[in-house]
């Protein structure tokens, strides 16, 4: 039995193939009642109209992307009609409507665009600014009349009176009840209305309780199921309305919204750029091109659905819900239902088997008493002659092998884990953990092996600078009072270019949230900005004095951010941040304890590192600060240089380890899983860290990530069983760890992560646990 399930009934937990779904299904044979069997599995042959509609939008939209390119070769120069505003869309107080937004914007119609006056002209005609965004006090409900909300309706969810009329669809009662009938018409004929009436009424109402419990219980998923998507759904996004920066839901938004987006997000709405750096974006969900598409003031359209690949700006939203080009593609997309998670499929086996038998135990029994019917007749010799009698006979017999029939078979078995599913998805979201997908949850369960990040899961992701190397000197910022009085002890040219560098290359921002300023940016950003917020510099005057002209935002794969800023008088300067192994191989001065730029020597070299050394063993996070002043003619479109930088300072953050994560560890040892360690901070702040929540024991092996990446499969197999930590790892090494630990070693792996950088091993991973999302406390179980 064992090999037949399988062989037959056999899904991956995810990206099933199609013939893998369509298979197990086609076995399922004549399932008494599918509708509600499979309500809430995808529905295959949706699945496939939904993706000749997708096929077909994405065709159109790069026709209309074609045709209007030629076109407007040609009609340069030819005067456009005139846009006449709709009359509802003028006296609400707009001038432009949502379709001819939606044209623009979707058909990438540069031209138009101009004639409407640029992004400036369209804020003013929808009535906001690309400055200070929507204003609020004046009521958006208007606004919503006229150009929609952004929302994607769901399916509409049905009513408890549809699930009952469902329910009286079930095969097996259909038939017991015509059984019912039949014996109670018999009855009444034979032995009275007055001694049968009770029968009557008991079978209505088993009929109708029968009826009402599978109607509510269904109901009741069905909302549970609803509740989950809708949750699902709920992505936050950065916003300016009334001049401030606030975070809105993503179905909040309205078309005049100003947007930031930065790498990893997803672009909520259609919309067009308004300023900040140019932004590499990957439209393949919405147009099948798979080629990264650069947004900038000169190609200004975005569209929903298509992640920012690399780098920030600013976007104006000008097409909202069901008429951005996402939207339509969702609805087609949403008909599809879920792939079946694999013990629900397993367990449509087991039912597919007890099926089988208990048709056959029903058609033995009905075979064994009909033969004792036969055998009788012929002993009397009245086989050619049938009574009522003996009709009502076989229909008794009928009645009980169908009886057997129906209660051998666990219809309700894998409906009812589907109702087990939905409940533990629901109970998971209230502790702030949201399944994408329910085969999610069924496999949480099955995990061998874990692969975390460091940050955020073994540690608390509350970083704070505790240490700091400058003007060669190791300060203790824990004895300082507070890091002011520090500024006393140190030159005060450098002291303004260690501020300096960390308010003008910085991926964080300071906002005012309702009179209180607030810091936005990854737990690493914030304690820097706040570091230099207690140093005493003056957040908007570092910001307004120098102009940003590049920004390389940080990546994991290169472990630094640099930015080039002009400078007031004449002249730029790059400034870099990162980890210290990778900014100081690019460094050839440091400042003395002076305050002088010297030249970075070998004595100041062994200084610094083994101030690096000393943080990492105390388990802190080290980030190095570096700058270089550029040839006056820098120009954005060169690259940033990669050498002759002046070493700043090198910090040291904490991250205290979360209370409980040993137990956690322990536990998980005790359950068999093997934990593993994947970080991107150097190894001996790894080895510290994972030494002291039980990750790395005295047998276990600690690897950097480049000798992780040199070793042959051979090598591997042998080194990868003892790997506990990987130290100064790339997204990629990550990604090879789970791959070897799923095909060579067979184990189900549960990954951690955070951010757009560890998308991949998530997406490979059985069970991808994508942490605090946009600096939430949710996490996404994909
Ligand atoms: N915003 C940043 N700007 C510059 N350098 C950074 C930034 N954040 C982290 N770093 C440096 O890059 C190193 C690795 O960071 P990475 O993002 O790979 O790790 P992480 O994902 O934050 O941590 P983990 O992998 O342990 O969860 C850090 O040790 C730090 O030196
Ligand atoms: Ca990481």
């Amino acid at each position: 039995m064992e090999s037949y399930l399988n062989e037959n009934f056999e899904v991956k937990p995810k990206h099933s193939s199609e013939e893998a779904l369509q298979k197990w299904r086609k076995l399922c044979g004549v399932v008494k009642n599918p509708k509600r069997r499979f309500r809430f599995t995808a529905n295959i042959s949706k699945r496939q109209e939904a993706a000749v509609v997708r096929r077909m939008q994405q065709e159109k939209l790069r026709i209309a992307v074609l045709v209007s390119k030629a076109a407007l070769q040609f009609i340069q120069g030819i005067a456009e009609h005139e846009y006449i505003v709709p009359e509802e869309v003028a006296t609400a107080g707009f001038e432009i409507c949502a379709s001819e937004l939606e044209s623009i914007v979707g058909s990438r119609n540069v031209k138009r665009l101009k004639i409407h006056g640029g992004v400036e002209g369209i804020a003013k005609k929808v009535r906001s600014s690309t400055e200070n965004g929507l204003t609020v006090t004046n009521g958006l409900e208007n606004r919503e009349t006229i150009y929609g909300s952004n929302k994607i309706p769901d399916g509409e969810t049905s009513s408890f009176w549809r699930f009952a009329w469902e329910a009286l669809q079930d095969l097996t009662l259909i038939i017991d009840a015509i059984c019912a009938f039949i014996s109670l018409v018999v009855g009444i004929a034979t032995e009275g209305w007055d001694n049968r009436a009770h029968d009557a009424l008991v079978i209505v109402a088993s009929i109708s309780l029968v009826v009402f419990v599978t109607a509510a219980n269904d109901y009741w998923q069905s909302v549970k199921f609803r509740n989950w998507e809708i949750e699902k759904k709920k992505t936050l996004v950065r916003v300016t309305r009334d001049g401030f920066r606030q975070k809105l839901l993503s179905y909040e938004l309205l078309p005049g919204d100003v947007v930031h987006l930065t790498t990893g997000d997803q672009v909520p709405a259609d919309g067009i750029f308004v300023s900040g750096f140019p932004v590499s974006i990957d439209e393949s969900s919405v147009t099948e091109d798979s080629k990264p598409i650069k947004v900038d003031t000169e190609n200004p359209f975005l569209l929903s659905g298509s992640k920012v690949l690399e780098g920030s700006c600013k976007m104006m939203v000008t097409t909202v819900g069901m008429r951005t080009s996402w939207g339509k593609f969702v609805a087609a997309d949403d008909k599809g239902g879920y792939d079946e998670t694999p013990f629900q499929v397993k367990l449509n086996g087991l039912v597919e088997i007890i099926g089988k038998i208990g048709k056959y135990l029903a058609l033995v029994t009905f075979s064994v008493l009909m033969k004792g019917l036969l055998t009788h007749k012929l002993q009397e010799e009245t086989i050619w002659r049938w009574s009522g009698y003996d009709a009502l006979e076989m229909f008794k017999y009928f009645t009980i092998s169908f009886t057997i029939f129906g209660i051998t078979v666990p219809e309700g078995l894998p409906l009812a884990l589907t109702l087990n599913l939905a409940f533990s998805t629901n109970n998971m979201v209230k502790d702030n953990a949201l399944f994408r997908h329910m085969a999610a949850c069924e496999t949480l369960g099955t995990a061998t092996n874990i692969c975390t990040d460091k940050t955020g899961i073994i540690t608390s992701n509350q970083m704070s600078v505790l240490k700091l190397c400058f003007c060669m000197n190791v300060k203790d910022l824990s004895r300082h009072n507070n890091a002011s009085s520090l500024c006393s002890e140190i030159p005060d040219t450098a002291l303004r270019l260690l501020v300096q560098s960390i308010f003008v290359n910085k991926d964080s921002e300071v906002v005012n949230k309702d009179g209180k300023l607030e810091i936005w940016g990854t737990p690493t950003e914030t304690a820097l900005l706040e570091f230099g917020l207690s140093l005493g510099g003056n957040f908007q005057e570092q910001g307004g004095k120098l102009k940003l002209v590049k920004v390389e935002h940080f990546e994991s794969a290169k472990k630094k951010m640099q930015v080039v800023a002009e400078l007031p008088d004449r002249g730029f300067r790059a400034y870099c941040k990162g980890a210290p192994e990778i900014v100081l191989a690019l460094c050839d001065k440091v400042i003395n304890s002076n305050g002088n730029v010297v030249p970075l020597d070998e004595v100041f070299i062994a200084y610094l590192k083994s101030a690096i050394n000393q943080f990492a063993g105390e388990g802190l996070r080290s980030l190095c600060l570096a700058y270089t002043e550029l040839e006056d003619g820098f120009c954005t479109s060169d690259p940033i240089p990669s050498s002759g930088y002046t070493c700043i300072a090198i910090l040291g953050i904490k991250d205290s380890i979360r209370p409980g994560i040993k137990d956690s560890v322990a536990a998980c040892h005790a359950a068999g899983i093997t934990v593993r360690m994947v970080t991107g901070d150097s190894i001996d702040t790894a080895k510290a860290i994972a030494r002291e929540c039980g990750i790395l024991t005295e047998d276990g092996l600690a690897i950097e990530g480049a000798d992780f990446r040199e070793k042959n499969l051979e090598e591997l197999l042998e080194l990868i069983p003892k790997i506990q930590v990987i130290a100064q790892s790339s997204p990629l090494d990550k990604h090879s760890l789970v791959k070897h630990l799923q095909t060579t070693f067979n184990e189900v792996v549960a990954v951690t992560g955070a951010g757009a950088d560890d998308a991949l091993s998530l997406n490979e991973a059985d069970i991808g646990l994508a942490t605090r999302i946009h600096g939430t406390e949710l996490s996404i179980i994909l």
